[in-house]
């Protein structure tokens, strides 16, 4: 069984294709192989499967086994994956998540390899209960939240996939690891949640730092930085389109006021390929 190892901004993942079906046991698989002693080490593991309803479909499982409705990085991964190694010509391609249906692709092709990646990553989702959170407001923005007596205001956005996101003075200094995994298990989220902190520093361009649900804290977190600028805008921080600064590196975000669809562009990269020993079991 061979894998493919590539990042988005340094947020990264095992990815695997030719398989017709997520495969039995893809969650126990997922944390053998994304163990960074034991195992490839990653934050996901991602099947590049047949669709439907678009050229390819893609399921991404977390680190923790856990499976994700949507995950920016990895389809701008899945993206070049499919053009770089001939399973399409396009270099406009759909991909389906589960998260997110049928998912228009825009690559930018140099020397015959993706690079730049233009992904429509669908509308966002405002309805609190839809997020979900347990708060019956549309939208939810600077609402309480309490852990360990400490109180931070959130703005809840689902990409498919849900985000508490906390505005701070300092996103680079925050405390990421005390905060985010307390965060990420609360229970204003029953599906849980991914955690962003975020510091605006303009009105086109904002940091921030992750703590992804099911996989800890990431160099970069695509969905979370759409849902910074959505979150950004319902506060009035920034405008529309934004550039997003994350541990790994930067990702533009345009959050359309003619489809209200956001759009994410950014870089994705291989960094090397191999085989599993004993196949996927
Ligand atoms: N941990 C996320 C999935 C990966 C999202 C992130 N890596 C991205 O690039 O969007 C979740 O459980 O919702």
């Amino acid at each position: 069984m061979d894998f493919t190892k590539m990042h988005g901004l340094g947020n990264d993942f095992v990815v695997i294709a030719g398989e017709t079906a997520l495969p039995e046991g893809a969650d126990a698989l997922a944390v053998r192989l994304c163990d960074r002693n034991f195992g490839i080490g990653a934050d996901g593991l991602v099947f590049i499967l047949p669709s439907d309803s678009a050229d390819f479909m893609m399921r991404i499982i977390n680190s923790d086994g856990s499976e994700a409705e949507q995950c920016g990085n990895a389809i701008r991964c899945v993206a070049k994956y499919v053009y770089d190694n001939g399973l399409t010509d396009k270099e406009t391609i759909t991909i389906e998540t589960l998260g997110a249906g049928a998912q228009q692709v825009q690559l930018t092709v140099e020397n015959g390899k993706a690079a730049a990646v233009r992904v429509d990553m669908g509308r966002p989702v405002l309805a609190g209960l839809e997020v979900p959170t347990t708060v019956d407001a549309d939208p939810v923005i600077g609402h309480p939240i309490e852990v360990d007596g400490r109180e931070f205001r959130f703005t809840a956005v689902s990409m498919g996939n849900p985000h508490c996101v906390i505005f701070v003075d300092d996103a680079a200094g925050f405390d990421l690891h005390t905060w985010g995994p307390k965060l990420e298990v609360h229970p204003l989220f029953p599906r849980k949640t991914n955690v962003e902190f975020v510091s605006v520093t303009n009105r086109s361009h904002a940091d921030m730092r992750v703590w992804e649900r099911g996989a800890g804290p990431t160099l970069a977190c695509g969905t979370g930085a759409c849902a910074t600028v959505v979150a950004s805008v319902l506060n009035g921080l920034t405008d529309r389109t934004a550039t997003v600064s994350l541990k790994g590196g930067d990702l533009l975000i345009e959050w359309s006021e003619s489809d209200n669809r956001v759009y994410m562009t950014g870089p994705a990269a291989e960094v090397f390929r191999g085989s599993l020993q004993g196949g996927l079991q």
